[in-house]
């Protein structure tokens, strides 16, 4: 996959099919323009090219993430486009003309029925369909993936994500709450004292939610583990600048040290504690453990798919 990150000019591409929008976190209703995208290019054999408008915070997926993951998805370019002045003040007209004609040959642009852009947001899909019949291109409108009355958004991820509710953010997204990494060295204390760990730093633009310990599946190369893992910034062992996703893997005795790692957050369990002694947050991550093992063996359909 090609990634380009936009700065001022525009890239110059070959006839194609593109989809625009933000597009942060890649949840069920942009799934159905990633499709139509591809779609067009498997009639075509034109690229599939995905849009993407900064949105200037967190995001549910990162930059890294969401390029990897559109990538395995069969997006042939991934453009990140910067929300800047000139950017902002762009007309729609102008954007469609100079920018999605003129730039990336777009012979197929796929957006949802309720997407604006341009200044003023005055540019909307029957737009688009009016420049599609006039300079040949087609502009496919699609309806929203709803959540029973509510549409599906990036909005309401972030809302259930900052409140841990981590099976609807699921379903929202249609796949679990994901981070990817490396597996880093720890300060090895767990290993010592408590139970085997293993360490992640989250992307700096990562959007996380709340401290605490979840339910968790890892999947590395060739295996997948149910575990237990705690974000935040390990109080009752004197603290980390940085919060840090510790995981303790249900029967793993390997060295994973270095090998990337997919971590999903299944299922919130307790918010993070600075405990009085060493003794006492053992106790409590035997407790932990228990607990997660117990909602996987009533989860077991969903755990390993
Ligand atoms: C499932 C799990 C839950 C944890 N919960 C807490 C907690 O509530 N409070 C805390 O201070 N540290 C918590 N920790 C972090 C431990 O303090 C940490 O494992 C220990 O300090 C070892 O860190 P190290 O590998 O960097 O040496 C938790 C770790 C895990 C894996
Ligand atoms: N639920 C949905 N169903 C179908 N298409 C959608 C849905 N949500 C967004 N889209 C379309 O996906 C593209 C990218 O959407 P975008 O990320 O800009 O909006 P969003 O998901 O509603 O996020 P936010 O809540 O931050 O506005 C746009 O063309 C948009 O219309």
């Amino acid at each position: 996959m090609e990634y380009l990150k936009i700065n001022g000019e525009f890239p110059r591409l070959a006839p194609c099919g593109v989809t625009l929008g933000k597009f942060d976190g890649i949840h069920r209703g942009h799934m159905r323009l990633v499709e139509k995208v591809l779609e067009y290019k498997n009639m075509t054999g034109s690229k599939a090219v995905l849009f993407a408008i900064d949105v200037n915070e967190k995001m549910i997926l990162s930059r890294k993430e969401r390029a990897d993951f559109l990538e395995k998805a069969g997006i042939d370019v991934l453009v990140e486009c910067p929300l800047t002045d000139s950017f902002k003040h762009q007309k729609a007209e102008n954007f469609i003309k100079e920018i999605l004609l003129g730039d990336l040959h777009a012979g197929f642009v796929a957006v949802g029925e309720d997407y604006r852009f341009g200044y003023g947001r005055k540019g909307t899909p029957q737009l688009l369909k009016s420049f599609g019949a006039k300079y040949g291109f087609h502009a496919e409108v699609i309806s929203k993936e709803m959540d029973g009355k509510r549409k599906v958004s990036s909005t309401f991820i972030r809302e259930e994500l900052k409140k841990g509710k981590m099976e609807k953010v699921e379903d929202l997204l249609g796949r679990p709450y994901f981070l990817a990494g490396e597996i880093l060295h720890g300060r090895g204390l767990g290993h010592r004292m408590l139970l085997p760990t293993t360490n992640m730093i989250p992307d700096p633009d990562k959007l996380m939610p709340p401290n605490g310990v979840y339910v968790t599946v890892s999947h590395f190369e060739n295996q997948v583990y149910g575990g237990i893992t705690n974000i935040g910034c390990k109080p009752t062992v004197g603290g980390e600048s940085f919060i840090g996703v510790e995981t303790y893997l249900f029967d793993c005795s390997q060295d994973l040290y270095g090998k990337p790692c997919k971590v999903e957050f299944l299922h919130y369990l307790r918010p993070e504690h600075k405990f009085p002694s060493l003794e006492a947050l053992k106790t409590q991550l035997l407790k932990d453990a228990q607990q997660g093992k117990d909602f996987m063996d009533k989860n077991q359909n969903i755990i390993y798919s």
